[in-house]
């Protein structure tokens, strides 16, 4: 497995390629999660995706997981699950779609349902509507039936950083000390309206969505920053910009169960 380690490094110089083998032989099914690399931080996600690995290593049950950067259909069609990083989503959508990639991802959401996470930009992508599109604006992948409202804190001169409270980071793998979580947002979107009322009238039946954070986290308004519908999950702030793990290591963790039940 060494030998095989280095030699798929320097055959890959430009990927960024990260092995962690099994040393339980009856766990051989290896993960491969992409991250989405047209544009924005997927750098970032990808050393954080690093580090939640190493993270569950040193947990039980060792994972073996393969970290790659997804530019082309066939680098998509590699992956187990995948990360939309948040850059800008009218750039996002348009390269996806010069790369040949939009349909293929369609594919991956809707109709494989391998999980995905998309940060901000990747949020958006990810959503059935946005608004504050211009018109004739990204066309979407989707997967949520949600509207997103796009920039709803404002311009970049608006950006911050808050902590959250994030209880479902207390299910899953995660055992880290449960404080809150230092939420950057950077022309952050929220998501301000459900769409699966509509839709379940006329579509097979759709799995429910779970709020799982707003900001300001009272009331009832339109402010859902972190969201799971089935596959998808979707933060609109960018915890790939932080110091702090445990987003990545919930995540992935899923991933794994969920590429060992298939
Ligand atoms: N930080 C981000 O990803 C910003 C997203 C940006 N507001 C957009 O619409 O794409």
């Amino acid at each position: 497995m060494c030998h095989e380690h280095r030699s798929l490094r320097k055959e890959k110089l430009s990927d960024f390629l990260y092995y962690i083998s099994s040393l339980n032989p009856s766990f051989s099914k290896m993960a491969t999660i992409g991250v989405l690399a047209l544009q924005g931080g997927f750098a970032e996600h990808l050393g954080l995706l690093k580090r939640a690995a190493d993270h569950l290593s040193a947990g039980a049950q060792q994972p073996a997981i393969h970290l790659t950067e997804v530019r082309t259909p066939e680098q998509l069609a590699a992956c187990d699950a995948l990360i939309l990083p948040g850059g800008e989503s009218t750039t996002l959508s348009l390269v996806a779609a010069q790369s040949g990639l939009l349909e293929p991802l369609r594919n991956f959401v809707k109709v494989s349902k391998k999980p995905v996470w998309g940060t901000c930009a990747g949020l958006i992508l990810l959503c059935e509507e946005a608004s504050a599109t211009k018109r004739g604006g990204q066309e979407l992948i989707g997967g949520l039936d949600v509207k997103v409202h796009r920039n709803h804190f404002g311009r970049q001169l608006q950006s911050f950083v808050h902590d959250i409270d994030l209880p479902f980071l207390k299910q899953g793998g995660s055992t880290e000390k449960q404080t809150p979580f230092p939420a950057v947002f950077i022309r952050a979107p929220v998501v301000d309206k459900m769409l699966e009322q509509q839709r379940r009238q006329t579509d097979t039946p759709r799995p429910a969505i779970e709020i799982l954070a707003r900001y300001p986290s009272t009331g009832e308004g339109d402010n859902i920053v972190a969201l799971r519908q089935g596959n998808v999950f979707g933060t609109s702030f960018h915890p790939e910009l932080t110091d702090d793990v445990r987003i990545h290591v919930w995540w992935l963790d899923q991933v794994i169960k969920a590429t060992r039940e298939n």
